[in-house]
Formats: C-alpha cells, structure tokens, sequence
C-alpha cells in the first residue's frame, strides 16, 4: 500500500477531503478543502483521530446530499475510516477518474486508512477485510494456543474461577433470604410464646455462610484476574512481537511509505487494544451474561417465570438505553478530547515562540487564541459531563424501576401465602448484585468499539504481504570469497512507471575485484545496491551473485553475504560498543576493538568520556558525521562478509581522516569482491575497474588511466570538472540521496 502522495505533495498542495457515509437519510457527502497541514499526519494508520483534530483547520466550501461524479472526476481518494462514527472518510487529490460505482464501493471498503492510486485500482470485493470474526479468531489462537497446554489449563482454571465466584455471589441473596427467614420464624413462633434457639442459632451460622460467601466470591474474582493476568500478557507479548517480526519482514517500499512512529502506535494500540477485548470478556461480558442467565434462570425456578421474565427484559432496555446513549455521547467525548489536544498545542506553540510573542506584542491575542480553545473545551467537557448523568441516571431508573416492580410482585406473593419476606430480600439482592457490573456497560461498549479499531488496524497490516520473500524452494547462498561474483544481467528497473533508472543493464564483477560505480546524480548508484540487497525486485533481467540468482535464494543467506557502509549510517541509541558490535553479534569485544582501530575510530573513541561505554544519543547525534561513517566502516569490516559495498564510505570525512581510512578499506577489501559508490574519483583511483552509469546505463568501464586515456569519455569530463573546481561531481549529496 504505497502512499501516491509525497511528503512534498502534503505540504505543497491542497487536497479535498469528502467524508460520505450513512445517514439517517441516505448517504450523505461533505466536502471540505483541506490545509496540507492534515497530510502530515496522513501515514498514519490511524489517522482519524488527526481529522477530527485537524478539521479545525480546514474550510467547508460544499455540502451535498446527492454525489456530483464531476467533483471527483480526476481525483485520487484516500479512504479513511472515521473513528467513533459511521461515517467514512475519504480523502482526493486531483489525478484519478472515479465513477460513482466506484467511490460508492471504496466508501463501504473499511479498514484501510490509506490507498494509493494503484491499490485503488484494485479494490474490490475479493480483497480480504478483517472482519470482528476474523479478529476473534486471531485472538483465540492466542489465548487458547495449540501448542501450550500451560496456558489452556491457566484459560480453563480462570473459567473455572468465574463460574466459582458468580456461583458464591449468586448464593450471597440466597443465604440472606434464609437468615432472613429464619429470624422471621423465629419471631412468629417467639410472639406465640415459645421460640426454639436452634432457629436463631441457624441463622447466625448462615449469616457467617452468608460473609463467607461475599468474601470468597471477591476472593474467586481477584484468583481469575491473577492467572488470567497471565494468559492476557502473554498474548499481549506474542501479538505485539509478530507484528513487529512482520513488520520487519515487509520490503522497503513499505517502510519508506510509512512513518515509523505511526507504525510503532499501530502495535501499541492494537496490544492494548486486544488486552482490552480480553479483558472485557473474561472480566465484564462474559461474567455478566453468565450472571444473568444464573439470576434469571433461579427466579424462574424459585420465585416464577414472571421474575425471570423481568430480569431478562429490565436488563434488555437498560442495555438498548446505555448503548444508543453511549453512541450518542461519544460525541462530546472526541470533541472535548480534540479542544484539549488543541489548547495544549496552542500553548506549547506560543510558549515556544515566547520571543516572537513579545517581539509584537500579542499577548493578549495568544491569550485569546488559548481561550478560545479552552471554551470549546468547557463547552464539550459540560456536554460529556451532563450526558454521563443523564445516562447514569437512565441506568439507574431502569434497574430502579425493575426492582420495584419485581419487589410489588413479590409483595403480593407474600400477602398470599405463595412468597416468604425472605424471597423478597432474595429477589432485590439478586437485581441489585445483577446491576454492579452493568454500571460500566456503557464504557465497556465505547472502549471495545475503539480497541476493535485499533486491532483491525493492526491485524490488516499483519495481512500486508510483502512483496520481497523467498521463493517456494529458496536454498542457501554458496558463497566464499573464490566465487563471490556479481552478475546484473538485462536488468530494467524502475521506481515509477516511464522514469526507467535502468535500461538493460548488463555487468560482471569477478569475484576479489574491487569495482568503482560512478554516474552523476540519478543514475542509480544506489538502487543499484538496493537491487543487490533484493530490497526491490528488477522489472526484468536478473542478477546473480556466485552464479546464483538472487531470487531464488534465501533472503538471510544472500543478505549475510554482503556487508554495507551506507551513505547514511544511523547508530542505535546505545553505547559505541553496542552499535560497532552490531555488524556481528558473535564477535568478541577485542573483534569489535579491532575492527575500531582498522576503521580509525579507536583512538577517537579512547578520548571519549565513557570510551567504549559512552552513549551515542539518540540515532547517534552525538557523533560527527565523519564519526558515523568510521563506526559503520567499523561494523562492515566485523561483519566480514565476501562481498563488501561502500556506498560513498568516505563522503563525510575530512581529507586527513579520509586518507587514513582508505588505508583501512584497502586492507578491508583485500581479496573480498567489492563495489564502491564514489562521488570522490580521486578515492576510486586504485578500483580494478570503474563502471560509468549514464542514463539507465552502463556507458563506459575501465581502469581509472584507461578511462583518462580518452579525453572524449565521461569519465574524463567528470575528472576535470573535479579537478577544475576541486568539488565532487556529486557535489548536491542531497540530490544524490534522492536517486
Ligand atoms: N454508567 C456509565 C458510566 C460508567 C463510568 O463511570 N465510566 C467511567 C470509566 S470506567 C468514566 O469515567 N466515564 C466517563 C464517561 O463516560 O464520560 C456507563 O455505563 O458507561
């Protein structure tokens, strides 16, 4: 699901955003111009939430009932699914020709957030939905795995323990009837003259039964939190470690399309969103049905149908109420929940511009501007809170009502012979203990709707496959330094449709040779590497390494073959040893020192506060540029991989450092096939060969004094104007990282 729509584009230009859906009249349509401001915000998996804030900012210029097909001639749609609504959002920008079939068909296409122009396309009734089904299925495979009897017997003992603790709190009303008709008989017979005192004796044995039973039916529910707690994190950690192996395995495309912030809230909010599910189950719903068909089925029995009757029907409307009431409120819940989002941004937003406030004096108008956003707040927090006491209130009438006209029922029964005061008691306790759990029903419904989102996010991206795996029957790479040779045979490559980067292209690097790539900027120096790495599969043509084509070997293996030092090295935020020894786990520290000195950081490193235990902040800020690149040289070399890459290694560096670490790549690449991206020509003097890409391809190759020889090639041209101007011929590296 690649994103059509550049960051660029976001901040550039201006998009619509059509919201259409159900309504109580038909489907309805809005359309709103839309500030790109929205589009920051629009990889994100879930970026309802960022609507509803950001609408704020946007304009409504159209409001129709009835679908003009003209707007959305030429647009591209985004559909997007509004949290907490019916309603769908759909967001266009002006490329694609829609039908009016169409948006009606994507319009009622949840679950994805973002659709690309090409994707669009395809959206069709077989393209595979997470349904509520599929997500509870996917979360039974958790809680009751095939493979981990512990954790069925943990599932089974928490049942076990809810049955036990609805069983004793079913008895609490139970044993109070009996004490209280007990103690009642034993006034009776005591107004007579004669009580026995083994009556008052029994009912104090079961008014002790009757704490015992209150205190074991808390001590039961507290047993289930406890070892369901287990089962529920434990699911929790393998759900969110899937997704995250999975995420892990989606191709490159994925990853360049998608904030990684937005992906890591997809997982948190969708473990949670599963610990929530789950807990409602096991701990509310569940219990709460099982408790009224306990209650209903025992007033039937004991007291008549009339009684299991009213039960079942008192407890249908106040779940109908507090369901269309909760709907209802949600509202003023995501309003109030925005105003505050938005007054803490406008705060923060002038506090951090403290100076320009006072620069032009607009205190008072910041002021205003936060208090505008308070009373949005005010207003929506009142509406949340007198809605909450209407629906609290609501709830109550209804098992109020229910109550009392189950104890008139009963109280009649009693004038008649047929009930004891002891079943009236019975019958209240009973209703009363049924309504405790239902007082949260509400929140339950709202919570559960929202993780049932957050979770459909999460598992529809668990169903993204990625489009680089290894085929059916993958083998191992057979590689050693004697055979590691490269091989781009025919190949064409291209990012999007009719900007080829390659045209045929066609070379051989034998195995120990170290080969030179140049081109100027967008010839694909470094999507040639991408191809190798099998980040992107080549439009046609093939490439082998060792005779093998990649393709058809495993992922791992062809990976392992090959060690990198990127353009950009971003570092872990850890300690230098941690991020040097990542380019191989197995190797020891004194491999890692090693490894350091041959890429000249040692002697850096050793001045450094904490030496090899100094923190490199946060994706390695602390270091210099040149310092990244010496660590990432570092981890190349303990890698020790046949095939060695240096995608402009040296790029960073001052001329001093960088003479001495062209010492250190000399001994690195010794023997080892290598392939070195370089916008230095003069770093690339001593290559076996140099491979010259010009348009898609390879247009000249040679050693460095061959290629000078002619004064015509390109390789000459770029020489002097290196030398002519003493720069680089990819002297714009911004642009070049771009190709
Ligand atoms: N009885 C209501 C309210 C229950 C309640 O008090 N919920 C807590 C959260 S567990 C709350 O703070 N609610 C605030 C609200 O719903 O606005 C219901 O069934 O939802």
């Amino acid at each position: 699901m690649a994103s059509l729509v550049s960051r660029r584009d976001c901040i550039t230009r201006k998009f619509s955003v059509l919201f259409c859906g159900h309504h109580r009249y038909g489907f309805d349509y809005r359309i709103y111009q839309l500030t790109p401001v929205l589009f920051h915000y629009y990889h994100s998996p879930d970026p309802r939430l960022y609507i509803s804030s950001r609408l704020l900012y946007t304009r409504s210029t159209k409001s129709k009932r009835h679908l003009d097909e003209n707007v959305f001639r030429n647009q591209l749609l985004l559909p997007l699914q509004v949290k907490g609504y019916k309603t769908k959002t759909y967001f266009k920008s002006i490329k694609d020709n829609l039908s009016l079939s169409q948006i009606k068909r994507w319009c009622f296409h949840p679950g994805t957030s973002v659709l690309s122009r090409e994707t669009l396309g395809k959206v069709t009734p077989d393209n595979k939905q997470i349904t509520s089904k599929d997500m509870i299925n996917a979360m039974l495979q958790y809680i009751w795995p095939k493979d981990d009897p512990l954790v069925r017997v943990r599932v089974c003992t928490a049942m076990s323990l809810l049955v036990g603790a609805k069983l004793l709190n079913v008895s609490v009303p139970f044993l109070f009837k009996y004490a209280v008709d007990d103690l009642n008989s034993y006034l009776n017979l005591l107004s007579m003259g004669s009580a026995p005192e083994a009556i008052a004796t029994s009912a104090t044995a079961i008014l002790i039964g009757y704490g015992i039973a209150r205190a074991g039916a808390a001590g039961f529910n507290e047993l289930r939190n406890a070892v369901f707690a287990r089962v529920a994190q434990h699911s929790i950690r393998k759900i969110a470690r899937n997704v995250f192996v999975h995420l892990h395995n989606q191709d490159l495309s994925f990853h360049l399309s998608r904030q990684t912030g937005a992906l890591s809230k997809t997982i948190d909010r969708g473990s949670r969103g599963i610990n929530f599910v789950l807990s409602a189950m096991v701990f509310n719903v569940v219990p709460t049905v099982f408790e009224l068909a306990l209650v209903s089925s025992l007033l039937g029995l004991k007291c008549g149908l009339i009684y299991s009757f009213l039960s079942l029907s008192c407890v249908g409307i106040y779940a109908a109420f507090t369901l269309a009431v909760t709907q209802w409120r949600t509202k003023f819940r995501v309003y109030m929940n925005q105003a505050e989002n938005e007054a803490g941004n406008k705060a923060i937003d002038s506090l951090i511009n403290y100076e320009t406030v006072k620069y032009f004096n607009n205190e008072k108008y910041e002021a205003e501007r936060y208090n505008s956003s308070l009373l949005k707040y005010e207003s929506a927090s009142l509406k949340t809170s007198t809605s909450l006491a209407m629906l609290n209130f609501g709830q109550n009438a209804i098992f109020s009502g229910a109550i009392a006209i189950a104890m008139v029922c009963a109280a009649k029964e009693i004038v008649n012979g047929s009930l004891t005061v002891g079943d009236l008691v019975m019958i209240n306790g009973l209703l009363f203990q049924l309504s405790v759990p239902l007082g949260f029903l509400g929140s339950v419904y709202r919570e559960v709707r929202q993780a049932l989102i957050d979770m459909q996010t999460m598992f529809t991206l668990m169903t993204r496959e990625s489009s680089i795996k290894n085929s059916p029957n993958a083998k191992p790479l057979i590689i050693s330094r004697e055979n590691a040779s490269i091989e781009f045979r025919n190949v064409c490559f291209q990012y999007i449709k009719g900007k080829p980067i390659f045209d045929n292209l066609s070379f051989t690097i034998v195995p120990g040779r170290k080969v030179a790539i140049v081109g100027g900027s967008g010839t694909g120096k470094s999507t040639l590497i991408r191809l190798l790495f099998r980040f992107f599969e080549p439009n046609s043509g093939s490439i082998f390494i060792a005779g093998q084509n990649i393709k058809d070997v495993d992922l791992e293996s062809l990976r392992r073959s090959i060690a990198i030092v990127p353009q950009d090295s971003v570092l872990f935020h850890d300690t230098i040893m941690y991020n040097l020894h990542y380019g191989n786990m197995e190797a020891t520290e004194d491999d890692v020192i090693i490894a350091s000195k041959m890429a000249n950081l040692h002697n850096s490193v050793m001045t450094w506060p904490m030496e090899y235990q100094t923190q490199v902040g946060e994706r390695g800020l602390k270091l210099s540029g040149g310092e990244k690149q010496r660590v990432a040289i570092a981890r190349a070399i303990l890698k020790a991989s046949p095939i060695l890459v240096f995608d402009e290694a040296t790029s960073s560096l001052d001329s001093i450092t960088e003479h001495n670490i062209l010492d250190a790549l000399r001994t690195a690449t010794e023997d080892r096939t290598s392939i070195c991206i370089a916008h230095r020509l003069s770093t690339i003097m001593d290559a076996t060969e140099i491979l010259v890409l010009d348009k898609g391809r390879l247009a000249e190759r040679g050693t460095h004094w061959s290629l000078l020889s002619d004064p015509k090639s390109l390789y000459s041209k770029m020489w002097e104007i290196q030398h002519a101007s003493g720069k680089d011929i990819n002297n714009n590296k911004k642009e070049n990282k771009k190709s």
